[in-house]
């Protein structure tokens, strides 16, 4: 009697407790799914709004000018642009006018642009009344900025709904130099969600196609700059580069990108997703279709007023004794890291370029990158010390792209089971395939704690100085390398996800902070994609089949190369990549 009355108010609590429970779970679930639908709602609104507003400008600017005077325009390369509008020859507002409407046309085809920067109209009538424009070293010149440069009165999202309409009180540092300087910071670039991936594009604004080839990607995360700088809707744009962001996009849309050492140019007032990384140097660089426009750029940039600014720059201003060193360079190249094998078509780039430099009279000889997976272990461990969380908190509430959530789905998975899991991925992949399941269990690992993270920043340091001890030779050490900038050239979206195998060659140099960018040498042959048929990677598994099939369609792609000098010898790294671009000449 006593028992059963026990069990019943047992019986009685559970219930209670379960009901409890569920009706808390459903209620969480469904203010969660109404959250979701809200932020649509706001999305859907805000890339409406910005189609119109770029629409009603398409249409007040038909009939400003002739198709003859904006083809005269468009046909300037940047230094020529800037040293007409220097001389009067088109108006600030006439060449902004101008690239606004082919802009706009571009991500018509493309999407590559998010927001049209309105205050630019008001920043070229300015500069168009100012008496002396010499004083202005880009006087004129309309300059694009990927969409997570923070300016006064715009919103800047990452890809992240819930920022929508979050307006930034003031111009990021790089904005207001480049105002000081007489740029007109006209339009705002699409980019890969979080930034966190090598695609293009991401739920809020949607994906970003190659100008070369519209069903195939540009590369990410600076897309919406690669995309419209190939484009030719903008002569110099600015992209971020956290493990490739600026080179990867500049090889697939055939442009030049540069990463500079870090610190030398400002990142303050920029969104990002995971503030306070020390060995993972985030950086900011330029875009644009020649080196001579990273030049001019990089040259006025490194001034006074933003080493005022952001007082933790370096204040060193361009080296023009370093760029213009004509001494002849001993430069190391390779086509293959030994971890993710190039396609024939970037290895024969890699050769090309070698032979262009040896005509320019530099020394080339054979170099063999030291043990990049260390490296690897070393970035992804210390790019997840968090285990991921940051990542997964952001991305609350957010629909949350495709091509991130097997990223996303790993930081996830239960750590307990991540033995079992690298074995599961081994035997998904029919092929015995270590790297896959260690990419695996890089990622399940949860936060690691304070020593570790210490220990794996002082592995990082014992890296970097292993690193250059290779470049000290017998017949004289190394100024520089080149080589690929990835493993793939561009493909089809789908194959874009698994960034490991596509980031090998760029994110080596950032864990390395070597300044590093990407000129375009040559375009894929029919012969390169006949070799690529015997295509079988080093590992011969998912991500090599993966890296194939992503470039067998090919043909008439661009194809850049990849050249790094030491940390701080940005301005010899620039050398560089103009003698490689002088060479070739541009494609
Ligand atoms: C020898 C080193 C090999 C490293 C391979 C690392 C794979 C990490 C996998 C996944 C991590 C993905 C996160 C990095 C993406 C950054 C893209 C970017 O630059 N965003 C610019 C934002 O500013």
């Amino acid at each position: 009697m006593l028992i059963s009355t026990e069990s019943k108010n047992c019986n009685i609590i559970l219930l209670t407790l379960c009901g409890l429970t569920t009706a808390y779970g459903t209620v969480i679930v469904l203010s969660n799914w109404r959250k979701n639908r809200q932020l649509r709602k706001k999305a859907l609104k805000r890339r409406e709004n910005e189609q119109l507003c770029m629409q009603q400008l398409l249409e007040q600017l038909a009939n400003n000018y002739t198709k003859e005077e904006q083809a005269e325009i468009l046909g300037l390369n940047a230094v020529e642009l800037v040293s007409a509008a220097q001389q009067g020859k088109f108006s600030p507002l006439k060449i902004l006018e101008t690239y606004w409407t082919k802009a706009i046309s571009c991500t018509k085809a493309t999407n590559c642009i998010t927001s049209v920067i309105k205050v630019a109209k008001a920043e070229a009538q300015e500069l168009g009344a100012c008496t002396d424009p010499s004083q202005f070293p880009l006087f004129g010149l309309p300059v694009s900025v990927k969409e997570c440069y923070g300016i006064k009165d715009m919103d800047a999202t990452i890809g992240l709904m819930s920022e929508i309409n979050n307006l930034d009180l003031d111009d990021c540092v790089l904005v207001k130099v480049l105002k000081s300087l007489g740029a007109v910071p006209f339009v705002k670039t699409n980019l890969s969600q979080i930034t966190f991936s090598l695609a293009s594009g991401n739920p809020l604004f949607g994906d970003t196609s190659n100008p070369h080839r519209l069903e195939f990607t540009p590369g990410g995360s600076s897309s919406g700059e690669g995309a419209l700088i190939g484009g030719g809707g903008s002569l110099l744009g600015f992209g971020t580069d956290t493990g490739g962001s600026i080179r990867f996009p500049s090889h697939l849309c055939g442009i030049c990108g540069f990463k500079p050492t870090c610190n030398r140019l400002s990142l303050a007032g920029l969104h990002g997703p995971i503030p306070g990384h020390v060995n993972i140097a985030t950086t900011i660089g330029p875009m644009a279709r020649d080196v001579d426009t990273l030049v001019l750029a990089m040259r006025s940039i490194l001034c006074p007023l933003m080493f005022e600014l952001d007082p933790y720059i370096v204040p060193m201003p361009f080296d023009e004794k370093l760029f213009g060193c004509t001494k002849p360079l001993r430069i190391g190249y390779y086509v293959d890291d030994g971890f993710n094998k190039p396609v024939p078509a970037v290895q024969r780039a890699v050769m090309m370029a070698k032979k262009h430099l040896e005509t320019s009279g530099h020394i080339l000889v054979p170099y063999k990158i030291p043990n990049v997976e260390r490296a690897w272990e070393l970035f992804m461990s210390l790019c997840f010390a968090d285990g991921g969380k940051r990542c997964k908190e952001i991305l609350k509430n957010e629909d949350i792209d495709p091509v991130l959530v097997p990223l996303i789905q790993k930081l996830y998975f239960p750590k307990c089971l991540g033995k079992l899991g690298s074995f599961l991925v081994n035997l998904r992949n029919c092929w015995k395939s270590p790297r896959i399941a260690k990419d695996f269990s890089l990622l399940v690992e949860k936060e690691r704690n304070i020593s570790t993270v210490w220990n794996l920043e002082a592995q990082t340091f014992e890296y970097k100085a292993k690193f250059f001890s290779t470049w000290v030779q017998p017949e004289g050490n190394l100024d520089a390398l080149i080589g690929p900038p990835s493993a793939m050239v561009a493909g089809p979206q789908k194959h874009f996800e698994d960034t490991t195998a596509i980031l090998s060659y760029t994110a080596l140099y950032v864990l390395l902070n070597c300044p590093a960018g990407c000129v375009p040498v040559t375009k894929v042959t029919q012969d390169d994609i006949d070799a690529l048929k015997n295509y079988e990677g080093h590992f011969g598994d998912a991500w090599d089949k993966n890296t194939k099939d992503a470039c067998m369609d090919s043909v008439g792609l661009p194809v850049g190369v990849q050249c790094i000098t030491k940390p701080w010898k940005d301005e010899l790294c620039l050398r560089v990549m103009l003698d490689l671009q002088k060479s070739v000449g541009l494609l």
